[in-house]
């Protein structure tokens, strides 16, 4: 879309300066993914961005226009400043409205659990464009979320229909709900880098953004790390980000923190966690390959790559930022019980279920108050039903883990390589 015609919150000064020629991104989140991952390859690739978010103090510090971004290895920082930037506070509906009615893309990055206010926000702004005619709008999901785009188009037609927008069907017909595979890896920054900048952020150098091609319904934006290919289901990566990446990733962050430590790391720099971790992962790699025909050797190469990621000690991410919800990783087709039916399908399952029995004991301890049997319960009945030979299995990790069991106590009752 050309915005040189679009009324937004530069009409004001359009006597005085010349209109932007730039694309203008809109990123609702400028948390760790919104500013360390989506921000930075707008921004790299000339666009304008405009991030909406609800902490005040990420406005005020987004919003004076640059931040400093550090892409990190084991050997060293890269360092730069981004810059071309504004935000909007999510509590300001008014000017959050004019910014997705002048948007040539929109993302989200806010997490699961926000994206219904971000519905209710992005709703006026799709029905005022389609009141004023303007052509269609992508939505990118940068979340991670099964089953995004379905979540969301429900959100939307929730949305638009309690704000009594006529036409709700020919309203969302122009959008696409564009999910992506974030494969980046941003640790939460830490309190010292808080001070020594609002919006510093620490990430991993890949930079590469799968998405669902065949869910935009607008022009795919010119930033070369997108990725959208016409030639593989989007599924495949979804489910490769999924039952790969965060299946072996949790597992690092839950056995990390049976050995006592806090970071991602040295966890998975223990060879007998790496070994527990490689088992899942070459086992879901496995049953990927099977499933989608994707040669395995490329799938055993990106689980190998991922290990050597997880082992970036200049990253420091947390234990407690990977395991985090695990209420959420519990639901079905998430990491744990999606890649436990899918191992159950093509080979296999035994290895995703000390990780399904780590989640369930996570999620027991991160709710002291509560009866751990009734959450143990619906997770252990889809184990029943998904793997109905391996509940006993699964009834004996989680009751060793309940026990107090260590790690070295807990990989005494696994049937895999004590390291490899
Ligand atoms: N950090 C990672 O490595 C990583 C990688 C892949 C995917 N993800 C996924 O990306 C998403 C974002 O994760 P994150 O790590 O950036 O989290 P984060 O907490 O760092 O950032 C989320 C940001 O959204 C803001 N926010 C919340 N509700 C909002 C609303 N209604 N409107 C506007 N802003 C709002 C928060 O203030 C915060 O700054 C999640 O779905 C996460 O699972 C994270
Ligand atoms: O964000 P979550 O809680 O779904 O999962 C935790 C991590 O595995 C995840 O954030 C990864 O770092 C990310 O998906 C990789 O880019």
């Amino acid at each position: 879309m050309n915005h040189q015609n679009m009324p937004s919150t530069s009409d004001c000064h359009a006597a005085a300066i010349p209109p932007d020629p730039r694309k203008r991104g809109v990123i609702f989140g400028g948390g760790a993914v919104g500013r360390g991952f989506i921000g930075e390859i707008l921004l790299d690739a000339g666009w304008n961005v405009i991030f909406v978010e609800s902490s005040a103090a990420l406005v005020a510090a987004l919003g004076a226009g640059t931040y400093r971004h550090d892409t990190v290895t084991s050997s060293g920082v890269h360092r730069k400043t981004l810059s071309g930037c504004t935000a909007v506070s999510a509590q300001d509906t008014d000017a959050v409205r004019r910014e997705v009615l002048g948007a040539d893309v929109v993302f989200t990055s806010v997490g699961a659990r926000n994206l219904p206010q971000v519905a209710a926000a992005l709703a006026a702004g799709l029905a005022d464009r389609h009141a004023k005619g303007y052509g269609p709008l992508d939505v990118f999901l940068a979340e991670n979320i099964h089953d995004g785009a379905t979540i969301m188009r429900g959100l939307l037609t929730e949305e638009l229909s309690r704000q009594q927008v006529p036409d709700v069907a020919v309203v969302l017909e122009r959008i696409g709900i564009v999910e992506t595979s974030i494969g980046r890896m941003i640790p939460v920054p830490t309190a010292a880098q808080e001070r020594q900048h609002a919006a510093l952020v620490a990430v991993e150098p890949y930079r590469q953004l799968p998405f669902d091609v065949a869910a935009c319904r607008a022009d795919v934006p010119d930033v070369p790390e997108l990725l959208g290919r016409h030639d593989v289901d989007f599924s495949f990566y979804s489910d490769r980000k999924l039952y790969i990446h965060n299946l072996g990733h949790c597992m690092t962050a839950y056995l990390g923190a049976l050995a006592g430590q806090d970071e991602i790391a040295p966890s998975i720099l223990d060879p007998r966690i790496a070994g527990v971790v490689r088992g899942a992962m070459y086992a879901t790699a496995r049953s990927l390959s099977r499933k989608y025909g994707q040669p395995l050797p490329a799938l055993i190469h990106h689980s190998d790559d991922l290990m050597e990621r997880f082992a970036n000690t200049s990253l420091h991410d947390t234990v407690e930022r990977v395991g985090r919800d695990p209420e959420r990783k519990l639901n079905p087709g998430e990491r744990f019980l999606g890649a436990l039916s899918l191992t159950a399908q093509w080979g296999e399952p035994q290895v995703v279920i000390p990780g399904v029995a780590l989640a369930v004991h996570q999620l027991t301890l991160s709710r002291p108050k509560e009866n751990p049997m009734a959450m143990v319960a619906p997770v252990r009945a889809e184990v029943s039903r998904i793997v109905p030979d391996l509940v006993e299995c699964f009834d004996e990790l989680v009751t060793s883990l309940r026990n107090g069991a260590v790690l070295d106590q807990f990989i005494a009752l696994l049937d895999v390589p004590a390291s490899e």
